[in-house]
């Protein structure tokens, strides 16, 4: 099939890949033409593992491909996906200028029958919106259907292409067909493609991250609670997770959830229930406890040193938001490092991918190229991503470098015991502290 992905950010590069792996004739349009022309000289612009290896392939085979060209990209195209941003709005709602933009757009260059899919989250009512965007400058027959994407970052390809579900809102026969063709070879084990009609998928989008989102909220309150009564979160984690109505994952505290989705869907579907006069209590109170989860550790490192981190220098472990990825938008790296900063702390840095991203928003700590090289004088360490490397570290070496053996860890990745053998203080999520030095 061809195949026109309309913006190639991380979503639609990795659906115009996957899409092109399969088989696909792909053409990818962007309106940045600096990342354009670095794709189609063969650079990707994202950091996403497994990605570079298809992406090449593609290419080198002629079915991927790129331009500015919202009119040569979408040429006999017969599904045009939008793959657009959906930031916040200032009240809080999703953005829908670029979706509603393009779509515009589209009337007038739309030249035979098509299926339009939105694979941006979007709010429910968006599909209808697109519909009569494009009707308005056309006269030549399209279906708009609602596909939310679900892949995580830093393990996208595999999200992608072996999806536990395929979401697809339509209430147009035709439509259904092609989309249930292109699905084809990616669902073959028996995961379904499950069809709802538009609205109902564009809120299945929401309310599967608001879920995952409180799941977490969930853990770092019980976690919050542990820490009082003396209980290892850690513990209930697995003693609740076994339960298969309960599942094992998501249930991992830590310093809150980040990264360019949990904020911002939580944050609007809270916006379209004040907006149908519904008062949403649990999302509220999932952004309020997320919002003080992120920097929790702050006061305590305060504490630590009797109130006073101007001349200290602290040592970072992870910018990104999670693992595998050197996306940063959102991290809970990024508020830490401007409250150190604030409190006149010197701040040195590691992290495996995500550093230049950082480079551009605070110029002004220093950058390491390893992990040990940001401990060199530390007074203190704390980790907020749980890079697999920072799990076994050298704990002589990180001895013999930081000041002052402490390490306050934002995703708890040591075992206590382990840090009492090795002689750290240690603060972590949920757990007892360890200490050897008395503070106040
Ligand atoms: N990142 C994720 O893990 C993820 C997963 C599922 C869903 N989503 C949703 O998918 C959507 C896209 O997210 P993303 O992370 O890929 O965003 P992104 O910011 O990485 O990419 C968006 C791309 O669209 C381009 N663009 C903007 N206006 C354009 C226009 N008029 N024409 C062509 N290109 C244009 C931008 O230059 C950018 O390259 C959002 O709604 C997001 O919520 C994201
Ligand atoms: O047990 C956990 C799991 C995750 N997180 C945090 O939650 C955030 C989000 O993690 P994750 O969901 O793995 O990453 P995303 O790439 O943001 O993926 C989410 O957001 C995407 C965009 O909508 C969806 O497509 C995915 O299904 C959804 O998992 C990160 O800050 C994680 O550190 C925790 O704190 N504890």
């Amino acid at each position: 099939m061809k195949i026109a992905i309309i913006g190639t950010g991380y979503v639609g590069l990795v659906t115009g890949t996957c899409f092109a792996e399969t088989g696909n004739e792909v053409i990818c349009v962007d309106i940045d033409s600096a990342k354009v022309s670095r794709m189609q000289n063969g650079e990707i612009p994202i950091y996403e593992p497994g990605l570079k290896v298809l992406f090449d392939r593609n290419i080198e085979e002629g079915r991927l491909k790129f331009t500015t060209s919202l009119k040569e990209g979408i040429k006999d195209a017969e599904i045009i996906f939008l793959a657009l941003p959906t930031p916040p709005g200032e009240d809080g709602s999703a953005d829908l200028k670029y979706i509603l933009g393009v779509a515009q757009d589209l009337g007038p260059i739309l030249e035979n029958y098509v299926v339009i899919v939105d694979k941006s989250t979007v709010p429910v009512g968006t599909a209808e919106k697109v519909r009569l965007a494009i009707q308005k400058n056309t006269t030549v027959q399209f279906d708009v259907v609602s596909n939310p994407e679900f892949l995580r970052e830093g393990v996208a390809v595999d999200d992608f292409m072996k999806p536990e579900r395929v979401v697809v809102g339509t209430t147009s026969e035709r439509a259904k067909r092609v989309i249930e063709n292109l699905y084809a070879p990616l669902v073959r084990q028996g995961n379904p493609v499950i069809f709802m009609d538009e609205r109902s998928a564009e809120m299945t989008k929401y309310a599967a991250n608001s879920f995952l989102a409180m799941k977490i909220t969930f853990m770092n309150e019980i976690a919050n609670l542990c820490e009082k009564v003396g209980a290892n979160v850690d513990d209930i984690r697995k003693g609740i997770g076994t339960d298969s109505r309960i599942g094992k994952r998501f249930l991992f505290a830590g310093i809150g959830y980040g990264g360019s989705c949990f904020p911002k869907d939580v944050q609007a579907l809270a916006k379209t229930a004040d907006d149908y006069g519904y008062d949403f209590k649990t999302l509220k109170s999932i952004m309020a406890v997320n919002g003080v989860q992120k920097t929790k550790l702050i006061p305590i490192l305060e504490d630590y040193f009797n109130g006073e981190l101007e001349g200290k220098t602290i040592a970072v472990w992870g910018l990104a938001f999670k693992p595998y990825t050197d996306d940063i938008r959102d991290a809970p790296a990024l508020e830490n490092i401007r409250k150190l900063i604030s409190a006149g702390a010197n701040v040195t840095v590691y992290d495996p991918e995500a550093m230049e991203n950082v480079k551009r928003i605070f110029p002004q700590i220093t950058y390491c190229h390893t992990a040990y090289a940001a401990l060199d004088e530390a007074d203190a360490l704390m980790i907020f991503t749980e890079w697999p490397q920072f799990r076994t570290p050298d704990f002589e070496k990180m001895s013999r470098l930081l000041k002052e053996k402490v390490i306050f860890d934002g995703r708890n990745l040591y075992e206590l015991n382990l840090m009492r053998e090795q002689g750290f203080n240690y603060f972590s999520i949920g757990r007892d502290s360890v200490h050897f030095t008395e503070f106040a």
